[in-house]
């Protein structure tokens, strides 16, 4: 799973040139020593004599006999030690030591569903992925049998409607006459009967025929087509109309089952009024005149009102952000969710991302960092838990989910549950990769430096409900961010006044 970091994903293309540097110096230790094999040869022929005439005379001349011995120990001995010199050995085992690191077919095809699952969320026709690009970002081209090989992927993970839209792509660029080792045939051979079976019918006639011009010898071609002709004329006069439109069987209902949070995701169903957006504002807070921030006062942003989702912007500075990631490059590991009813963890789909968690003392800056999270919000970070960092690769996501619930939680009696989140964005995103709250419609954007707060918990301890919240995949980009949770336990004099019974 390289692509759930970035990270590791950089690691493969250091790997890839040093592997190319390593196979130059082995061509060059190989041509070395092909040039001492030689000059051994040349030594070896230079002191052979034809075989003697006489060979048994030869043999029992007690000094050409010495002679001839001495020379063949001496020569060969010298040609084993040569020859055993070959730098092969040496590359084979650095080859080896990285070939781990060296995708396997599986990474490929998981790769590619990974571009298929993402264009699911975000309702991307191949044309758009390949020439529009998203947003500034433009993402470069597919050859035919790249795009091949992702529609095959995806036809063998029941995604047929992004499996026929790539074979499409690559049956387009291959008639437009660009270079690929699929073929027109090949490509029509599996597409026609795909389409078939998608329940388009004219479209599947068409291919076919086109599939027959290419080969009148395709037998297998010729028999699909009476086929779907016969059942073209029994639609007909089933309807007793002619109209192509209607030859359908019946048209596939392609779309997987629709998941609300992935339409926020798209920037749709954003639950954002004028009114509602007219009654919040930007301020400039200094944390109730908390000394450390009366000189630098905080820029602080109402993203949401029900229930109160704050920004704040540039919680935290470009060097401290590199820093933080310093640190928890080497510790990133693939994040896990705890299971509620065993409380074991493990890694899921539902959350593809790499995590670490920072302890306070780890450096300055980790201490700085979780001191101005408890000047901003007025809670006592001392009953936090450490600062977790986390990085999604292409596709990382987190599904919906409620912070507050934490299965056998060991702390849970001494700290309370997680009574809130600061969620810091350490990075803008290129495209998607937003945090999205389904239950109120809710979307926020991930801007580099700033933090979003928001209360898991409400006044009387429960969960509240409005706060579930997921991580929309990243399209394109790397995201980083930080959670800081802060326990219930000693917050109890902190924690703002309520204006309503339910907050
Ligand atoms: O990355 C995000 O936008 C949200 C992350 C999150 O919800 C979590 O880590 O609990
Ligand atoms: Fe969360």
């Amino acid at each position: 799973e390289f692509y759930t970091s970035i990270d590791q994903m950089t690691q493969l293309i250091f790997t890839e040139s040093d592997l190319i540097e390593s196979f130059r110096n082995y061509i060059a230790a190989e041509e070395m020593y092909i040039e001492r094999l030689k000059r051994c040869l040349d030594i070896v022929e230079s002191s052979y004599d034809e075989i003697p005439e006489d060979v048994e005379k030869y043999i029992s001349n007690p000094l050409t006999a010495y002679k001839f011995v001495r020379r063949l120990k001496h020569k060969w001995s010298v040609v084993e030690s040569v020859a055993s010199q070959s730098p092969a050995e040496e590359f084979n085992k650095v080859f080896s030591e990285n070939a781990q690191y060296i995708p396997s077919d599986e990474d490929v095809d998981g790769i590619a569903l990974g571009l298929v699952r993402l264009q699911e969320t975000y309702r991307v026709h191949p044309q758009t992925v390949l020439r529009g690009g998203f947003g500034d970002m433009t993402l470069g081209t597919l050859s035919p049998d790249e795009a091949w090989h992702v529609g095959t992927v995806a036809q063998q993970n029941h995604k047929f409607l992004y499996a026929f839209l790539w074979m499409q792509e690559a049956l387009r660029q291959v008639e437009e006459g660009r270079e690929a080792m699929i073929t027109q045939k090949e490509i029509l051979t599996t597409l026609a009967p795909f389409t078939f079976n998608i329940g388009d019918l004219p479209r599947a006639i068409e291919l076919t025929e086109r599939l027959l011009t290419l080969d009148p010898s395709d037998m297998m071609a010729a028999h699909h087509l009476q086929f779907y002709k016969h059942i073209k004329e029994s639609i007909q006069q089933d309807k007793g109309q002619t109209s192509t439109a209607d030859m359908n069987i019946f048209i596939p209902s392609l779309a997987k089952d629709i998941k609300a949070y992935e339409a926020l995701c798209r920037g749709e169903d954003v639950q954002m009024t004028p009114g509602r957006q007219r009654a919040l504002f930007c301020r400039y807070s200094t944390g109730g005149r908390n000394p450390r921030l009366i000189y630098a006062p905080i820029k602080e942003e109402d993203e949401w009102d029900q229930p109160q989702i704050t920004r704040y912007h540039n919680l935290v500075s470009d060097s401290e952000i590199e820093t933080i990631k310093k640190l928890s490059i080497p510790k990133l590991t693939r994040a896990q969710v705890s299971d509620p009813v065993t409380g074991r963890n493990f890694s899921a789909e539902l959350r593809i991302a790499k995590s670490a968690w920072l302890a306070e003392n780890e450096d300055p800056v980790v201490s700085r960092v979780n001191q101005r999270i408890a000047d901003v919000t007025g809670l006592d970070t001392k009953m936090a838990e450490m600062l977790q960092v986390a990085n999604y690769g292409i596709g990382g996501q987190y599904e919906p989910h409620y912070d507050s619930k934490l299965a056998n939680d060991a702390e849970f009696h001494k700290l309370g549950g997680r009574i809130a989140t600061t969620l810091i964005y350490m990075t803008d995103v290129n495209v998607g990769g937003a945090t999205v709250f389904p239950s109120i419609g809710a979307a926020l954007q991930p801007i580099k430096g700033s933090a979003v707060f928001w209360y898991n918990l409400l006044q009387n301890g429960e969960e509240d409900g409005r706060t579930l919240h997921a991580a929309c995949p990243v399209m394109a980009g790397n995201k980083w961010v930080s959670n800081k949770w802060i326990r219930a336990r000693g917050q109890e004099f902190r924690r703002r006044c309520a204006l309503s019974a339910s907050e």
